[in-house]
């Protein structure tokens, strides 16, 4: 049963419930560097931009694409027809000292652009605030409607992802850029653009302490540890952690934007901290890139990359809560992937692997090694997404604990233990599923 919380409408937001979103005329075009243009209407910011075109199957979740900071730099074209009907939130946590301050997955518009098939006009839900056209142009993010996006998501798993121009306005009337003038943030570090610049804690009286490297954080990974009372620590992507790691349980790499290599300087950290630390490691997207370039392993750019919330990806080894065996539908977000080598390095071998494409969608350290350290592709947090594999967080978190526990004084060893039974017994509420009455 849902609980009353979940679904009844509060009352300030039910005369905002259904509304139009302030729609334009103006003119807009997608101009693809392979010489494609597609003509539609501007709805955001009458600002013309250049990007990296991808696409994203998700059906729902525009709000948290659109603030995950791995989408920074990119064009991102929605092949479900129908975005915006249910508006935007006040992206604005209620107070609460656990919390990181959004329930959006960052504090701003990450994207360069959006293209939609056809933004929707009226928005409703109880939640909303604005619609998508107010949100973008507040934020002075481009968007187009009224584009073919499957025409668009055709070509790009021909050719893959490709650079792009949005133009607005007067500028639909310029010629296409020559191919020389398009901007390519491959090239570019955007992992150091959107890491925090200085160290912060999050829920710092938690039973475990867990440092975050940050490539890019989405707010749900932040927000998964704190809610199993992980005191976090949130460190700059290039921090040394070597020189502080004495001080916690267990290490996190989160998600972030771009080519992975423009951290290599991160992974060769990693390889130390692996090599003389044995505490659990835990790394989501790039942070499972870069675990896997410190290991040894190659990165690679695929064709057109995974963005979507319907990602099936095969358990290759049994670890906490996944089982050999058994397929799990994820939510995905890359352009980079780590090369499947044969044989893998020595003390790793692979976790999961994609069913529709075979690319290797986890590492960990093998039995042997001694080690804890998983790394997954997909987003174990989703946000949008399904959360067939949350649990993740809980293995992790009782991985730190049960290290705190066996270099514990007999005082606080059983302070560990009762926060090791608290994380297995108490409910985990609100995961982004409805809580339970
Ligand atoms: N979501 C992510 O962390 C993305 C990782 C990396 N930027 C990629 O595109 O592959």
């Amino acid at each position: 049963m849902l609980s009353r919380s979940f679904i009844r409408v509060p009352r300030l937001a039910r005369g905002l419930a259904t509304q139009s979103g302030p729609l334009t005329s103006i003119p807009a075009t997608l101009h693809l560097k392979t010489g494609q243009s597609f003509h539609g209407r501007s709805f955001g910011a009458p600002k013309s931009i250049f990007g990296e075109t991808v696409f994203s199957t998700s059906i729902t979740s525009y709000t948290e694409s659109m603030t995950d900071p791995s989408y920074r730099g990119q064009i991102l074209v929605f092949t479900t027809p129908l975005i915006g009907n249910y508006g935007v939130p006040l992206n604005k946590a209620p107070f609460d000292s656990q919390d990181v301050g959004v329930i959006l997955e960052s504090q701003n518009i990450q994207c360069s652009a959006v293209i939609v098939g056809d933004v929707a006009e009226k928005f409703s839900h109880y939640t909303a605030v604005e619609s998508l056209a107010s949100w973008c142009q507040r934020n002075n993010i481009p968007a187009i409607t009224g584009v073919d996006t499957r025409a668009i998501t055709r070509l790009l798993r021909d050719q893959g992802t490709t650079l792009g121009r949005v133009a607005i306005g007067d500028d639909v009337s310029a010629p296409p850029p020559a191919a020389h003038e398009f901007w390519d943030p491959s090239f570019e570090n955007l992992v150091d653009q959107v890491s925090t610049k200085e160290p912060y804690q999050l829920n710092p009286t938690g039973s475990v302490k867990i440092a975050v490297l940050d490539f890019g954080a989405k707010a749900n990974i932040l927000r998964s540890l704190v809610r199993r009372d992980a005191a976090v620590t949130v460190l700059p992507w290039n921090y040394d952690f070597n020189s502080v790691r004495d001080q916690y349980d267990g290490l996190f790499l989160t998600n972030g934007p771009g080519d992975p290599k423009h951290c290599m300087d991160a992974a060769l950290k990693l390889r130390t901290t692996l090599q003389e630390w044995n505490k659990p490691v835990f790394g989501i997207c790039m942070g499972h890139q870069i675990i896997g370039m410190a290991a040894g392993l190659d990165a690679y750019r695929m064709t057109f990359g995974n963005r979507g919330h319907n990602q099936p990806v095969l358990a290759l080894a049994s670890s906490g809560s996944i089982k050999a065996g058994r397929v799990y539908v994820t939510s995905q977000n890359h352009q980079y992937a780590l090369k499947l080598e044969d044989p893998f390095p020595q003390g790793w071998e692979p976790f999961f692997i994609n069913c529709n494409d075979s690319s290797v969608e986890g590492i960990k350290s093998t039995a042997e090694s001694g080690k804890k350290v998983w790394g997954v592709q997909f987003h174990p947090e989703s946000a949008g997404g399904p959360l067939d594999t949350i649990e993740m967080f809980t293995d992790f978190v009782l991985e730190c604990k049960a290290h705190k526990l066996q270099t514990a004084s007999t005082f606080n060893a059983l302070k560990v233990a009762e926060s090791i039974h608290d994380t297995l017994v108490k409910p985990i509420e609100a995961d982004g599923v409805a809580v339970q009455a």
